[in-house]
């Protein structure tokens, strides 16, 4: 279950090109970290494999074969800022059934209360509110899982805690992990390697 990035060009509109030509391979159970300069298209790169942007050049494969369009997308991908990423109408409990239903265990290890099922999104913390889309994006049981800032706006506890819980999952489940963000002790410690997004 490799998923592999072939030749990636993408920019926006008519603007200059972000990159060119970026290959890219992740392989199950693997950690890998992106890097880049501010600016350089990390996260758009980001959503390029998570399905959330076509392309312009390239091939996004999951083993060889294209990424399906239709129905829960196995590359998910987790934003730095929570409340963007959920809709703040819908209660907790439903925010997480946009997935599989998770299971409690999953809940559990994410440190999530029970209580917190029946609040609406702006009645949690940011740390409270980025362990539900964790819990969301793996209820699926995604192949791969990006995290781009995953834990930024966090303190070091929640950081943590939810580092672990994921880890602990992809180790069990050999899901593989992409990784972007500017804490360079975190990426050490994490990743299997470090590539640099660039245009070749
Ligand atoms: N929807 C958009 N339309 C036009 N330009 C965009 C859009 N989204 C991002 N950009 C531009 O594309 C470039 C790359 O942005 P991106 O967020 O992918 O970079 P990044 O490497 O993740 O940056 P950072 O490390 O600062 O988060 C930036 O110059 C940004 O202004």
């Amino acid at each position: 279950m490799q998923l592999e990035a072939k030749n990636i060009g993408f920019r926006y509109g008519d603007g200059p090109w972000l990159f060119q030509g970026v290959n890219f391979t992740v392989k199950p159970g693997e950690i890998v970290g992106l890097t880049a300069p501010s600016g350089r298209g990390k996260t758009t790169f980001c959503r390029i494999l998570a399905g959330y942007e076509k392309p312009l050049e390239g091939s996004i494969t999951i083993e060889g074969l294209p990424v399906p369009t239709r129905g829960f997308h196995p590359v998910q991908l987790i934003f730095q800022h929570p409340e963007k990423a959920v809709n703040p109408r819908w209660k907790m409990e439903k925010v997480l059934s946009e997935g599989e239903k998770p299971d409690p265990e999953l809940l559990d290890l994410l440190g999530i209360e029970q209580e917190w099922l029946t609040r609406w999104p702006n009645e949690l913390s940011g740390g409270e509110l980025q362990r539900f889309c964790v819990a969301r994006a793996l209820g699926s049981n995604p192949h791969f899982l990006i995290a781009d800032e995953m834990t930024t706006m966090l303190d070091a506890i929640t950081q943590a805690q939810i580092w672990h819980a994921v880890l602990e999952i992809a180790k069990k489940r050999k899901m593989g992990i992409i990784i972007v963000s500017h804490e360079e002790k975190l990426m050490q410690r994490l990743c299997h390697r470090v590539v640099e997004l660039k245009s070749f």
